[in-house]
């Protein structure tokens, strides 16, 4: 039997990893993590964290606005060096924290780039290391589109860390990065524009909401443009010009390039090893398994249909540690997946959707509750707040899709609902806290819902 220098190598340390290398570390095996950036991954340190924060300020000022005439008098404003200096100090030691917390757990830490030598082995900061099972995690990037003047743009790591707010901004696609940083900064007194080759935005989001969404949107004063394909950015005196083939031309400050992500995989030298690979990431079976023995891929990097999120690369990282840790030889079976766009009111969508939903009519039931009119004295005046609900033949929630403030907390909980295929006469056996959103959700889905 061949020796190696680990049981279990993980390339990336985000979360399509780190759950697997604590859980593995505590099963015994020696395992080693390989990082070439700030330990914990883009979640942690470029993404979801650093944006809920900085939102949390636009999200106060948006519900404040709901309550001006009615209780609130006053502007509030958002002193952008002020939360960008929160941001740092929140945002910042967490790499330093889960670092520790790893090492304290024994599991080694390489500081360098991994590239493959071999089937078991990679090259990284100079050494050569060893291992019996391989799980490559190495996440996206920003796609840059290859246009005349893209070193003028920036991606969405450059904007968590803007120092200050510029007078205009130009998005680039209307996807879930340039909706909500879009509306964070508008927030924040900065012009916005939008430019998307699309018809839309948000592909996959319920349509209703995601027309409701960009509504909000123009009525705050943001400029949005559809299917039109920017060509080029240019520098002008202290100012840029987007051009667009249709001839728009928008003068700006800054431009984010939101046009999507795109799996890292080209250092890692996959071809030496056969690993097989496409443009939307690493092709891996139902185990996560690669066409190569011994190498999986976890999270972001893998291509797949269902939402690159850090939900679901933790839930891929959980199956992987099962997996190598022998306690289980099942395929991975996802569940419902819930994603949450963090505009301002939020859309959420966990399951089928309705759109899915209305083309097997006679499979599905569609539901629409508007509880933000029925329970406007528990939505903080929250009018245009709504649920969209699929139920199947037996009565089961198997979708839903909520536009709304507490969207993310409801989905979750719908999610559970679904999941775990509760009944009316579960839910009766939990007593939940009044008044909440989701008791006054739960009393209104409750006569469509399998009652035993
Ligand atoms: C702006 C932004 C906001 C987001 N908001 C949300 C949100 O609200 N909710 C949500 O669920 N998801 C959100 N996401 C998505 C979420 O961040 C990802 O789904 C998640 O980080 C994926 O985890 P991962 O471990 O697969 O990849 P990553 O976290 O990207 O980790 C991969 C790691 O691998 C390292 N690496 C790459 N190549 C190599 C190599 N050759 N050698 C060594 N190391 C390497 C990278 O440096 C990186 O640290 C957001 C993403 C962005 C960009
Ligand atoms: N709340 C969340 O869960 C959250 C938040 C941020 C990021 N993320 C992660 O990041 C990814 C989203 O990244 P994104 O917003 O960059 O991508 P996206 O895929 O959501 O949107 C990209 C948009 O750019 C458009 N586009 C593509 N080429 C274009 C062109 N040439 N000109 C104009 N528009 C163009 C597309 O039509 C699309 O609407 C998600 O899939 C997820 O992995 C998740």
């Amino acid at each position: 039997m061949t020796n190696y220098d680990y049981d279990v190598m993980f390339i990336g340390s985000g979360h399509a990893n780190w759950h697997a290398a604590l859980a593995l570390r505590k099963a015994g095996k020696k395992v080693v993590l390989i990082e070439k950036d700030l330990i914990a991954g883009t979640c942690t340190n470029y993404g979801c964290n650093a944006k809920i924060l900085l939102d949390g300020a636009a999200d106060v000022l948006h519900q404040a606005a709901a309550y001006q005439g009615k209780g609130i008098a006053g502007d509030l404003k958002i002193d952008w060096s002020d939360l960008m200096k929160y941001k740092h100090q929140t945002i910042n030691p967490l790499h330093l924290l889960l670092e520790k917390q790893f090492k304290a757990a024994g599991i080694e830490i390489i500081d360098g780039t991994a590239a493959f030598v071999d089937q078991h082995t990679v090259e990284a900061a100079g050494k050569t290391i060893s291992a019996q099972d391989i799980i490559i995690g190495t996440g996206q990037r920003p796609s840059i589109l290859p246009i005349p003047g893209k070193e003028l743009m920036h991606d969405s790591r450059d904007f968590l860390d803007l120092p200050e707010l510029p007078a205009h901004m130009t998005f680039i696609g209307a996807g879930i990065i340039s909706l909500e940083f879009a509306m964070l900064v508008q927030a924040a007194g900065t012009q916005v524009t939008i430019i998307e080759f699309a018809e839309t935005a948000l592909r996959g989001f319920e349509k209703k909401y995601v027309e409701q969404i960009l509504q909000q949107m123009r009525d705050l004063g943001i400029e949005l443009h559809f299917k039109e394909a920017v060509q080029s950015v240019e520098q002008q005196d202290s100012r840029l010009l987007v051009k667009t083939a249709s001839g728009l031309a928008v003068t700006t400050d800054y431009v984010v390039a939101g046009t999507g992500r795109i799996p890292n995989v080209e250092e890692l030298n996959l071809d030496k090893v056969g690993v097989k690979f496409d443009k939307t990431g690493i092709l891996v079976d139902d185990h996560l398994q690669t066409n190569v023995e011994h190498i999986y891929a976890s999270g972001d990097v893998i291509a797949k249909r269902i939402p690159k999120l850090t939900p679901t690369a933790t839930f891929e990282s959980n199956y992987l540690a099962a997996l190598l840790a022998g306690q289980t030889t099942a395929p991975i079976k996802y569940p419902a997946v819930a994603s949450v766009v963090f505009t301002l009111p939020r859309i959420a969508q966990v399951g089928v959707t309705s759109e899915q939903a209305a083309a097997h009519p006679d499979d599905y039931q569609i539901v629409t509750l508007p509880y933000g009119t029925v329970l406007r004295f528990q939505t903080k005046n929250e009018p245009a707040a709504e649920a969209t609900l699929v139920f199947d033949q037996d009565h089961y929630l198997v979708g839903a899709s909520v536009y709304g403030d507490e969207a993310p907390e409801l989905i979750n909980f719908l999610t559970m609902v679904i999941s775990q295929k509760l009944t009316q006469a579960k839910l009766n056996q939990a007593v939940f806290a009044f008044p909440s959103q989701t008791i006054g959700l739960l009393s209104m889905l409750s006569p469509y819902l399998k009652q035993f």
